[in-house]
C-alpha cells in the first residue's frame, strides 16, 4: 500500500491503483490535460493494461504434472479346438506415459501450459499374451530460461487424499489392486492360499516401490532449462499390472487373478520464465528502450509515445559483420515503486536478472535526467541487492532533441560517472538518437566489448572450478 497526498486528504491506495495515479500524472504532463478529463480512452486503456488484461504473455505458472496410470494386467486362458483348458495367457498392462518438459527456442511464453498436465494411461493387457500399449508421453515445450521447481501440494489436496485413504474399505482396497477372472473372485478369496502368496509377493514389490518413491521425493525437483532440447521427466507414469501367467507356480497352474496398473506420480510444480539475454534494457516508460532495440537489432517491438507501450519482454539479436551475435532484452518501463509491484515493472524485472550487462536507457530530453537514473538504480537495488553492480552502460537517448539534450548531457555524464565511482566502478555514457539511428555503432561496440569481457571472465572462473 502507498500513501498518496491529495489536496484534501491522505489516502491509502493499493499498488495497482498507485501505479494508475502515477500514470495519470504522467499522462497529464505528457498531454497537458486537466485532471477532470481523466476518463479518456487512453486512461481507460492504461487502467486495462495495468490490471493485466489483454495480455497473453505469461512468465509464471503453477501446474500439476501427473504421469499416466499403468494399464491393468489381464486374466485369460488359452482356448482352442480340442484344448478345453489351456495355460494362462493374459498380457501385462502397458506403462503409463510420463510428463516431460523440453526446452525449446520456439517458445517465448508459458501461456500454453494447462494447470493439469496429465499423460495418457497405459493400455490394458489382453488375451493371447498381448501386452498393453504404453501410454503416450506428454511432452511440453517450455522457453529457454524456464526454471521448474517442485512445491508442496496445497493443504486441501493433501487432506482430501488422506480422507479418501481412510474412507476406503478393505474390499475396495483389494479391488483397486487385483483383477479376477469372471465369477472366480469368491472362490479365489475363499481358497485363499495361492492368492495370499501372490499378495505377499506383490506387497514386497510395493514396499520396494514406495521406498524408491520416498528416495526420489526427498530430492525436490529443481531444474533450469538453459540449453536447447534439454529434457526433464517431471512425473513418471505408473508401471503396468501383471497378467495372470506372472503368478503361475508349480502348484497353481491356472491363477485366476492379475494385478492392476500403478498410479502415475503426481508433482506440484512452479514454472518461472527468466529470459536469457546478454544485455537487458532498463528505463522509465517512454525513454526509448524499444526504439533503441529496433535500431540495434532485428526485433520490431511496438513503439509509441505513450507509457507502457511494451507489455512483454522482447528479445532482439544484434548481428555484427564478423558473425558475432549478442542478444538484448527489452522489458516494460519501470516506474518509482516498481519493486513493490507498482506499474508493470516488478514482474518483469526477473527478465533482466540473468542479463550479464545492464543497459540503462535514459531520456536526455527531460528536465534533470539524472533523477531518472537514480530512480532506476534505486528500484533495481530494491528488487535484488547487488543487481546494479553488474557491468553497465548508460545510453543517453533522444540526443537529437538538441534544445534540451545538449545542455543536459555534460552535467548528466558527470553525475552518472560520479555515481558509479562511488561504488568503485566505471561506466560509459553514450549519447544516442535511437529514432534517427545516430551513434548506434558506438553503443553496440561498447556492448559487444562488455559481453566479450564477461564471457572471458566466465571462462576463467569455469576453468578454476574444474
Ligand atoms: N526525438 C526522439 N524521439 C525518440 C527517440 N527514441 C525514442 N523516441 C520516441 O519516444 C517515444 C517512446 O519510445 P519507445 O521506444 O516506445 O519507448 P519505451 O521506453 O520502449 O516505452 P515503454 O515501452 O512504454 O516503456 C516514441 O514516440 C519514440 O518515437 C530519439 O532518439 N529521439
Ligand atoms: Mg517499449
Amino acid at each position: 500500500m502507498l500513501l498518496l497526498h491529495s489536496k484534501n486528504s491522505t489516502k491509502l491506495v493499493p499498488p495497482i491503483r498507485a501505479g494508475y495515479c502515477y500514470l495519470r500524472q504522467f499522462h497529464q504532463t505528457l498531454y497537458n490535460c486537466e485532471s477532470e478529463t481523466r476518463h479518456t480512452s487512453r486512461d481507460r486503456s492504461l487502467d486495462y493494461k495495468l490490471r493485466g488484461k489483454g495480455r497473453n504473455f505469461v512468465d509464471f505458472v503453477r501446474v500439476v504434472a501427473r504421469g499416466g496410470a499403468g494399464g491393468d494386467g489381464c486374466v485369460s486362458f488359452h482356448r482352442e479346438k480340442y484344448v478345453a483348458k489351456g495355460p494362462p495367457n493374459g498380457g501385462n498392462g502397458g506403462r503409463g506415459g510420463s510428463v516431460i518438459f523440453k526446452a525449446s527456442p520456439d517458445e517465448t511464453t508459458l501461456n500454453h501450459i494447462p494447470y493439469l498436465c496429465a499423460a495418457k494411461r497405459g493400455g490394458p493387457g489382453q488375451g493371447a499374451a498381448r501386452h498393453g500399449l504404453s501410454g503416450q508421453d506428454l511432452i511440453i515445450k517450455v522457453p529457454l530460461g524456464t526454471i521448474i521447481r517442485e512445491v508442496d501440494p496445497p493443504a486441501s489436496a493433501q487432506s482430501r487424499m488422506e480422507e479418501m485413504e481412510q474412507e476406503e474399505t478393505k474390499e475396495e482396497k483389494l479391488k483397486k489392486k487385483w483383477v479376477h477372472y469372471p465369477r472366480s473372485e469368491e472362490t479365489t478369496l475363499a481358497k485363499g492360499d495361492f492368492f495370499r502368496e501372490a499378495q505377499k509377493l506383490m506387497e514386497e514389490e510395493e514396499r520396494y516401490l514406495r521406498w524408491k518413491d520416498r528416495q526420489e521425493s526427498q530430492q525436490r525437483l529443481f531444474v533450469d532449462m538453459e540449453t536447447e532440447d534439454q529434457n526433464i521427466i517431471a512425473a513418471k507414469g505408473g508401471t503396468g499390472g501383471y497378467g495372470n501367467p506372472h503368478f503361475v507356480t508349480t502348484e497353481n497352474r491356472s491363477p485366476k487373478f492379475a494385478t492392476r496398473g500403478h498410479q502415475g506420480r503426481a508433482r506440484y510444480l512452479e514454472l518461472e520464465l527468466k529470459t536469457i539475454a546478454d544485455a537487458g534494457l532498463v528505463g522509465l516508460p517512454n525513454a526509448g528502450k524499444s526504439t533503441f532495440l529496433s535500431a540495434v537489432s532485428n526485433a520490431h517491438p511496438k513503439i509509441a509515445s505513450y507509457p507502457f507501450t511494451t507489455l512483454n519482454p522482447y528479445i532482439g539479436t544484434v548481428d555484427f559483420v564478423d558473425a558475432f551475435q549478442l542478444t538484448v532484452a527489452d522489458i516494460p518501463g519501470l516506474i518509482e515503486g516498481a519493486h513493490k509491484n507498482i506499474g508493470l515493472g516488478h514482474s518483469f524485472l526477473r527478465h533482466i536478472e540473468r542479463s550479464k550487462v545492464l543497459v540503462y536507457v535514459i531520456d536526455l530530453s527531460v528536465e534533470e535526467p539524472w533523477n531518472d537514473f537514480r530512480t532506476l538504480s534505486k528500484e533495481l537495488e530494491a528488487y535484488s541487492e547487488g543487481l546494479t553492480k553488474r557491468p553497465s552502460v548508460v545510453i543517453a537517448n533522444k540526443a537529437d532533441v538538441t534544445a534540451v539534450a545538449k545542455s543536459n548531457f555534460g552535467k548528466f555524464e558527470k553525475i552518472i560517472i560520479e555515481e558509479f565511482e562511488k561504488n568503485g566502478e566505471t561506466v560509459a555514457v553514450v549519447p544516442v538518437s535511437a529514432k534517427y539511428k545516430k551513434n548506434i555503432v558506438k553503443a553496440t561496440t561498447i556492448l559487444r566489448n562488455m559481453v566479450e569481457q564477461n564471457h572471458a571472465r566466465e571462462a576463467v572462473t569455469n576453468d578454476e572450478e574444474l
